[in-house]
Order: C-alpha cells, then sequence, then structure tokens
C-alpha cells in the first residue's frame, strides 16, 4: 500500500498573506487525517515563507498519523527535528532562496555528509529520507549514508508525463528496482496531482509513501479537502 502524505505549505502561505489564523495550519492537519490522509507533510524553510518554527511545534501532537518533516540538513534544522522526533525526516539540498525545492542529492559528493546526519537522526530513533533524482547511479551511495528511503523528485516525471508517460516513468522505474536492490524504502514526490498520480503509483514497484502539496492544496480550492484527500487515495488504491 503506497500511503498518502499531505503537504500542507501551501496552507500556510495562504494563511501568512494576512498574518493571522486563517486557514489554520493545525485544523487542516487535523482534518486531513480525518478524511483519511494517512500523514502530514512539512517543509519549514529559514526564512519561514509557509510552514513556520512554531507551526513544527504546534503540528507535533495533532499529527496522530505520521508526521514528515523536509528539508536542508542545516544546525538549526537538525536540532528542531531531533527536538520534535517525527516519524520521518526527508533530507532536501535546497537553496534558501529557491523558491521550490529543484534537485536531489549527489549522494556521491556528499557522502560523508549525508552519513554523518543520518546517523544522528537514526539514533534519535527517526526514520530518514534522502531526496534524489531518478538516477540509478546515485542510489549505492544513497545506501551506503545508511539512510531508510529514497524520496524520489518527481518534477520531471509530472513535466514529462503529458508529453509521454512511458519515457517520463522510465528513470523512475530503474531507480526504485534498484533502490529495492539495495534494501531502500521509496517515496515520491514534488508536482505529483490527480492527473499524473495513478500512472505513477501503478507503474512504480514498492511505493511506500507520496507527499503532494501545491496540486492538492489547489486542487481542494475547486472540489473541497475532504473530496480532494478522498480523490488522491482512490488513486493510490490497488483494486
Ligand atoms: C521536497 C519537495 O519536493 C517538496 O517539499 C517541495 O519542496 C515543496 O516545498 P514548497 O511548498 O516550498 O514548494
Ligand atoms: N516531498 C514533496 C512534497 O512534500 C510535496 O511537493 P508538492 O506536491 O508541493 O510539489
Amino acid at each position: 500500500m503506497t500511503k498518502l502524505s499531505v503537504n500542507i505549505n501551501k496552507i500556510a502561505t495562504l494563511r501568512n498573506a494576512r498574518g493571522g489564523d486563517m486557514p489554520s495550519v493545525t485544523e487542516a492537519a487535523v482534518k486531513i487525517q480525518e478524511f483519511g490522509g494517512q500523514g502530514i507533510t512539512i517543509h519549514p524553510r529559514p526564512d519561514e515563507r509557509h510552514i513556520t518554527r512554531k507551526d513544527v511545534y504546534d503540528l507535533k501532537p495533532l499529527v496522530t498519523t505520521e508526521f514528515n518533516i523536509e528539508g536542508n540538513p542545516h544546525r538549526e534544522f537538525i536540532d528542531m527535528v531531533l527536538d520534535v522526533r517525527p516519524e520521518q525526516v526527508t533530507l532536501v539540498p535546497d537553496a534558501d532562496d529557491a523558491i521550490t525545492s529543484n534537485a536531489g542529492w549527489d549522494t556521491r559528493k556528499h557522502l560523508d555528509f549525508l552519513t554523518e546526519i543520518i546517523a544522528e537522526f537514526k539514533n534519535a530513533g527517526i526514520r530518514t529520507s534522502i531526496f534524489l533524482d531518478p538516477q540509478p547511479e546515485l542510489v549505492e551511495y544513497a545506501a551506503k549514508t545508511g539512510a531508510d528511503r529514497i524520496e524520489l523528485y518527481t518534477e520531471a516525471y509530472a513535466k514529462n508525463y503529458i508529453v509521454d508517460k512511458e519515457s517520463a516513468i522510465k528513470p523512475y522505474y530503474d531507480t526504485a528496482v534498484v533502490a529495492a536492490n539495495f534494501g531502500l524504502g521509496l517515496n515520491a514526490g514534488h508536482d505529483l496531482s490527480l492527473d499524473n498520480l495513478k500512472y505513477f503509483a501503478d507503474n512504480i514497484p514498492n511505493l511506500l509513501e507520496v507527499s503532494i502539496g501545491h496540486a492538492l492544496v489547489s486542487e481542494a480550492l475547486y472540489m473541497g479537502l475532504e473530496n480532494t484527500v478522498q480523490a488522491y487515495l482512490k488513486r493510490l488504491a490497488k483494486w
């Protein structure tokens, strides 16, 4: 079964536009879980453009499914995650000023750095995942870091899906097979949507979790949050 973890960054983006608490990030997280969401993902960025440090702490007791915190492992981020102890941390090598995440790790180049940080999280009992482009040759080094999982960065899939879905998925399938051979769990995310999710989930073996935010929150404007979460769950259902 592939779990749906809903990324609520964009709820915070909307809230921050007025500085109050509407829409409430915590209420959204509670509702999403009531509607069937199997996890909550957040990606607190250093400039707090959406999720704030306070949100991270406010959400912790309310996430009863699986709490996944994504981010670039600067010292401040590491210490916060060690303090909050979510079920999973996803390491993303994004520049502070990047508009959104735009690349996976070069696991060969950053092997020592990642190995050290992953050991810290593992010692605290936090599952670790490394954001990765669909490049099978990087998987071996991801495994060497001691990470539990990789998260496939799916922006290229989403872009190419509308042109040629078979060639769009090929590098992801190849990377997924290598990950399984190295005993790594598999997550995926970025620009997944109601349009492109089913084909991805149907064709990628051993997909444990997808984290979806931008499209899901946008679609919820038209369909409502409950209907949208349900629609995503249907895309992931195997029957
Ligand atoms: C790692 C990843 O692909 C997502 O977390 C993405 O970074 C979302 O972040 P934004 O909502 O800031 O675009
Ligand atoms: N890890 C990917 C994620 O959490 C959500 O990405 P997106 O759906 O907002 O592009």
